[in-house]
């Protein structure tokens, strides 16, 4: 399998391009080296690694992070360290996020002056209990 690969089973890895060393509650930018030229009709999901945000609190700042068909600049990994206590070393070379792609449907929204009705109708969050 190619380092970089989306066999349609998970997301594509991405790896640090440099060492960087995150404080605890620290965020920072982290360089990819990668560019991308994603088909129109389609955007890429910039995804945490359950991993490193189980084991050390260490996920995207702004999860998930989206990456437009006509964006053709680096990739970049918004990283955040949610710990407290500890920090964590970035190292080149490690796998830091995944991205995968998705299809974007298209939509034009139009205003209209009722919606049709459906059984949650305005219901928000807790609406349905919590059973
Ligand atoms: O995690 C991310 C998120 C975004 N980008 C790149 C690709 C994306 O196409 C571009 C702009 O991202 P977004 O649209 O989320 O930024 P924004 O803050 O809404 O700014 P703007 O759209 O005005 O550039 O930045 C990344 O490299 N990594």
């Amino acid at each position: 399998m190619p380092r970089y690969a989306h066999d349609g089973d998970g997301g594509c890895d991405l790896y640090s391009i440099q060492s960087y060393l995150l404080e605890p509650l620290q965020r920072a930018t982290i360089r990819t080296g990668i560019v991308l030229e994603i088909p129109m009709g389609f955007g890429g999901l910039i995804l945490p690694r359950s991993g490193l945000a189980s084991k050390f609190g260490v996920t995207l700042s702004n999860s998930p992070g989206l990456i437009d068909s006509g964006y053709r600049g680096e990739l970049m990994v918004a990283l955040i360290n949610l710990d407290p206590k500890n920090s964590f070393a970035i190292e080149e070379g490690m796998r830091i996020a995944q991205l995968v792609i998705v299809e974007v449907s298209q939509f034009i929204f139009e205003e209209v002056e009722e919606l049709e009705g459906t059984d949650r109708d305005r219901g928000g969050f807790g609406s349905s209990g919590l059973g």
